[in-house]
């Protein structure tokens, strides 16, 4: 018999709903030339892909989520990183900001990109450590809220393991280690938009996802307490929060995104190669063309609202999530420039539970009369209470007793500001300003594909095919 040669090909196999598989296939051959031509024609072809990474730093949280993200990484993304001949430097976390700290002192720019392995709140971590040390290489100071933003090139890989890994989900589809693996080999690139967070020229903190007022802030704040309970803390504190029925006073001044395309009401949602984002990209790069760091953003056309709100809510990424898989915020676009701004005001209970209901079903979410919504490139928030503190009209039994509700001054019921959620972490200040900073860092995903076979439509195709 001859003797056969042979060579195994891995790729990337499509599943359902956005989920993807590594498979493989071996070719025979009995010619050995013929065998290593066809090898190295596949490195050759291989080595042109100048998006794929080659070396990477990754960050794995041990304590996020169910506490599995080292299990995660060594069993399911470490042998294909491997397999795909990319080295890598792995820290495991040893307390919060470690990663983040870890990202100013190491020399970032040997890597194609940084993964983390864990949550919103460790992407979070690693998106600070990275636009927070291209700012200090550029000198650019991140306290000033109209400086124009060095964008960072490095990209970030979001390995899942965290409690609601929101990010990862609104950017890939799924909450899935294995695809999310295999977006980083392929070197996909996804651009996001970046919000900071700023109070009285102090910079607070960045933002992708939520960065929410009231009831997101309430539930975050509550949750916190709870961490031992793992992601089942968000619906112990989610029933809490709702059953509270908390409304907080204050005044929004927003400017709206009047040169991105779209609107929130829009019925298409971003995807994969999305063209209201592409159009975004080409406005960027025109205006760092014609201006480079420069460009200042005018100071006209604020829109100012006051009232009582059960919950604000503005989100750069539509939030997609298991919980909820078509977010806060639909039609809400990965890298167009802006961010929805969604205002809920003081609701019945039962109106308030109708809201959130459709944030499960197809139903529109933003079709009541108490809920607005806006697309916006920046806004400000104060909230009644630092409002007043700040026009002196405090008196001395304020002063000594705290604020009195000013709707019932007899019942002596304390009016506390609520707190920021600003992806999973609380913010120290209710009064913020926020700016949208348009695609100012890249993420190893693709956005959600179209036309993904849904379950159904997946199980019907397995049957056509078998029969
Ligand atoms: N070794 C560590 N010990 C304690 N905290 C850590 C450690 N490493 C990272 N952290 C912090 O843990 C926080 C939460 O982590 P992570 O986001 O991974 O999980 P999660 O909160 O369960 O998920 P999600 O953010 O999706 O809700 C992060 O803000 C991060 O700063
Ligand atoms: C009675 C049914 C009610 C269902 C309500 C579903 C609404 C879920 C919407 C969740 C959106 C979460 C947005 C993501 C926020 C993250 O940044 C943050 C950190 O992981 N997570 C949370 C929960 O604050
Ligand atoms: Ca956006």
């Amino acid at each position: 018999m001859a003797k056969l040669h042979a060579f195994t090909v891995y790729y990337v196999k499509r599943g359902r709903n956005h989920r993807w598989r590594c498979s493989d296939v071996t070719f025979w051959c009995v010619d050995e030339h013929l065998c290593n031509q066809w090898t190295q024609a596949l490195k050759e072809l291989l080595e042109m892909q100048k998006s794929r990474p080659k070396q990477l730093l990754v960050y794995i949280n041990p304590y996020g989520g169910k506490r599995q993200g080292k299990r995660i990484y060594e069993q399911k993304v470490a042998p294909l990183f491997s397999l795909a001949s990319i080295s890598t430097d792995v820290v495991i976390t040893e307390h919060a900001n470690h990663a983040k700290d870890n990202l100013f002192e190491v020399n970032i720019y040997k890597y194609d990109g940084v993964v983390c392995v864990g949550g919103d709140g460790m992407f979070s971590e690693v998106m600070h450590g990275l636009i927070g040390r291209m700012q200090k290489d550029s000198g650019i100071d991140q306290n000033n809220p109209k400086a124009s933003l060095v964008q960072c090139n490095i990209r970030i890989g979001i390995i899942p393991a965290g409690s609601t890994d929101c990010i990862c989900y609104s950017t890939v589809g799924i909450s899935d280690p294995v695809t999310s693996a295999l977006h980083i080999i392929i070197g996909d690139c996804q651009p996001l938009d970046v919000s900071s967070v700023h109070h009285n020229n102090t910079f607070l903190k960045y933002s992708v996802s939520l960065l929410g007022y009231g009831f997101y802030g309430d539930i975050l704040k509550d949750s916190e307490k709870k961490r031992w309970m793992g992601p089942m803390r968000y619906d112990y504190s989610g029933l809490k929060t709702f059953l509270s029925h908390h409304y907080y006073e204050g005044t929004i001044a927003y400017q709206p995104a009047k040169q991105t395309h779209g609107s929130p009401r829009d019925k298409e949602s971003c995807r994969t190669g999305c063209y209201i984002c592409k159009k975004s990209e080409k406005q960027l790069a025109e205006q760092t063309k014609e201006h480079g760091l420069k460009h200042e953003e005018g100071e006209e056309d604020w829109k100012v609202i006051k009232g009582k709100f059960l919950a604000i809510n503005a989100v750069n990424m539509s939030c997609a999530c298991p919980r909820s898989p078509k977010g806060l915020s639909p039609a809400a676009h990965l890298a167009d420039g802006s961010a929805d701004l969604i205002l809920v005001r003081k609701c019945s209970r039962f109106d308030f539970l109708r809201y959130l209901v459709r944030h499960t079903n197809q139903d529109d979410q933003f079709d009541f009369p108490f809920v607005d919504v806006y697309r916006v490139k920046r806004f400000q928030f104060t909230s009644k209470l630092s409002e007043d503190n700040e026009s002196n009209v405090m008196d001395i039994g304020k002063k000594r007793f705290g604020q009195f509700c000013r709707d019932h001054p007899a019942c002596c019921c304390n009016i506390v500001n609520s707190t920021w959620n600003c992806d999973g972490e609380t913010l120290d200040s209710s009064a913020i300003e926020v700016r949208v900073h348009c695609q100012l860092m890249k993420l190893f995903a693709r956005g959600i594909e179209e036309n993904c076979k849904d379950e159904a439509a997946y199980s019907q195709s397995r049957i056509e095919q078998l029969l």
